[in-house]
């Protein structure tokens, strides 16, 4: 085995850390660890946490880590910012968390952007997820600014998505409705000292009542107020995504989950090796020729499609 893979399998923090660097540079060495390291991962609960910017996320986390801490929990965290082109130091309010947290030789925190990340920063996280789950960190946080579609695809990594909207965001629950609400598991309507938590909550509780759509009936997506500020609600929030990921696991909808996102990983990994071999087969200028071509409508895309697939040696439709 190789001797990086050894160190983190037993628990190595430099090996981890060189791993999850390797994986940011998508190194080609790095898809070997990761099909070893594969075998000996899939122990972590993956929870996500994402959120407006602003809405308390990155204080959120930080309490929750101090409550998983207290309960004996080796955490791992990946803060993720689609819009950052920073990485592999301190974005969010991560510069305070490390410090907090940097003599606990039982956190480990990750910043990622979305610099490079030809395969997608989704695809990025999830081994950075896998690399940490493999050295033992268990749970292991998502945390994401904003509520966009790189946010939604990123959750999707997650198997408990905890969606914050903070008092008086009545807007962003309208954002929320169109991708966040199918993923969400738990809301948390965060520094619920301020005004109007109550009201938000309310509104929270009454979209989930019109959603018929539920993705699991076994589960009924709870509206949770937390304070950071008062540090109220993190231990009931810890519980409830205990309890999610127990009805979960009896429920089959974890097997179920964990297949969708696999066979999805796999067509990614086929997808992108296909678009390197495009990439490698066709030279710059004989690309901009067919676009020209196509443009002038001397030929069409679905020929130039086919011939592709049979320069690239793979089968025809019939
Ligand atoms: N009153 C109150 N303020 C809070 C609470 N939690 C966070 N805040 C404040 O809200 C602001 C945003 O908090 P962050 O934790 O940085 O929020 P975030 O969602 O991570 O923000 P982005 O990093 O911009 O996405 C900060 O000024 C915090 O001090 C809380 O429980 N109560």
């Amino acid at each position: 085995m190789n001797n990086l893979v050894e160190r983190l399998l037993q628990g190595d923090r430099r090996a981890l850390a060189r791993m999850v660097t390797l994986i940011e540079n998508e190194m080609p060495q790095a898809h070997d660890y990761l099909a070893e390291l594969h075998l000996h991962a899939g122990d972590a609960h993956i929870i996500g946490i994402t959120g407006s910017p602003g809405a308390g996320k990155s204080t959120l986390v930080t309490r929750m880590v101090r409550e998983l801490r207290q309960q004996d929990y080796k955490v791992g965290i990946v803060a993720v910012d689609p819009t950052s082109p920073f990485s592999g130091g301190a974005i969010l309010g991560d510069r305070i968390r490390m410090m907090e947290f940097s003599s606990d030789p039982n956190v480990f925190i990750r910043s990622m952007a979305s610099r490079g990340h030809l395969g997608g920063l989704a695809t990025s996280t999830r081994d950075v997820v896998r690399a940490m789950d493999a050295a033992g960190y268990n749970p292991i946080l998502i945390e994401t600014v904003g509520t966009g579609q790189a946010e939604v695809e990123i959750m999707r990594t997650a198997q408990t998505v905890v969606v914050t909207v903070a008092p008086g965001m009545g807007d962003d629950i309208q954002a929320i409705k169109a991708g966040i609400l199918e993923i969400a598991d738990i809301f948390v309507v965060s520094k619920a000292d301020k005004p109007g938590a109550d009201q938000t909550a309310a509104e929270l509780t009454m979209l989930l009542n019109l959603d018929s759509n539920r993705r699991q009936a076994a589960w009924r997506i709870p509206v949770l107020k937390t304070s950071s500020l008062k540090e109220q609600g993190i231990p009931e929030l810890i519980t409830a995504i205990h309890k999610h990921f127990a009805i979960l696991k009896e429920s089959g909808a974890l097997d179920e989950r964990m297949q969708r996102q696999t066979r999805s990983e796999i067509q990614n990994l086929v997808i992108q090796a296909v678009v390197t071999a495009l990439q490698r087969e066709l030279a710059a200028d004989e690309w901009q020729n067919i676009l020209e071509e196509v443009a002038r409508r001397e030929r069409d895309p679905y020929s130039v499609a086919n011939d592709l697939r049979t320069r690239l040696g793979l089968l025809n439709k019939d």
